[in-house]
C-alpha cells in the first residue's frame, strides 16, 4: 500500500493530538504514514504520497490559520486535483463553518475527499473523540 501524509498546523496541541491519533489508526490498518507540520511540507512533496490528510483548527473568524497553514494549502492546491484527500481539525465555540468551507474549496480544487465531511473535534480529543480519530485513520487507510 502506498504512503499517506498527515500534514497539520496546531497552535495549542489539539489538532496535533488529532493528527497523531489519525496516524495511529492508519498504522493499525497496516498502511505507511508520515506525519509533518505544515511548515515542513510543500508542493514538491505531494507526489510522494498516494493520499494527503490535512489538519488545521478553526482560526480567525471560521478560517484556516493564515500565516503558515493557508499559504501551504494554497501552494499545494494545484496538485490536489484527482488526489485522495482527507480533512480534519479542532474547533472551539463555532459551528464548524470553517470545515464546511474547506470541504467545498478542496472539492473545487478537484480533490477526491475520502470523507465528504472532514473530522472535527471540539478542543482536545478525549474518550469517544479519540476513537473517532483512530477510526478516521482506518477509513483513510482503506479508501
Ligand atoms: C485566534 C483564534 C481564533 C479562533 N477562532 C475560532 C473560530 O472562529 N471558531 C471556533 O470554533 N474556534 C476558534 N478558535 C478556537 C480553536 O479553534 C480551538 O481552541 C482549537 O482547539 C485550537 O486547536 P489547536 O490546539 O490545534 O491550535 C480560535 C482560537 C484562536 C486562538
Amino acid at each position: 500500500m502506498s504512503k499517506i501524509a498527515v500534514v497539520y498546523w496546531s497552535g495549542t496541541g489539539n489538532t496535533e493530538a488529532m493528527a497523531n491519533l489519525i496516524a495511529d489508526g492508519i498504522k493499525e490498518a497496516g498502511a505507511e504514514v508520515e506525519v509533518a507540520t505544515s511548515d515542513c511540507f510543500g508542493i514538491d512533496d505531494v507526489d510522494n504520497y498516494e493520499k494527503i490528510v490535512l489538519g488545521c483548527p478553526s482560526m480567525g473568524d471560521e478560517e484556516l490559520e493564515d500565516s503558515e497553514f493557508e499559504p501551504m494549502y494554497s501552494s499545494i492546491k494545484p496538485k490536489l486535483n484527482g488526489k485522495k484527500v482527507a480533512l480534519f481539525g479542532s474547533y472551539g465555540w463555532g459551528e464548524c463553518d470553517w470545515m464546511r468551507d474547506w470541504e467545498s474549496d478542496a472539492k473545487d480544487a478537484g480533490a477526491v475527499l475520502i470523507s465528504d465531511e472532514g473530522l472535527t473535534v471540539n478542543e482536545t480529543p478525549e474518550g469517544e473523540a479519540c476513537d473517532a480519530c483512530k477510526e478516521y485513520g482506518k477509513k483513510i487507510a482503506q479508501a
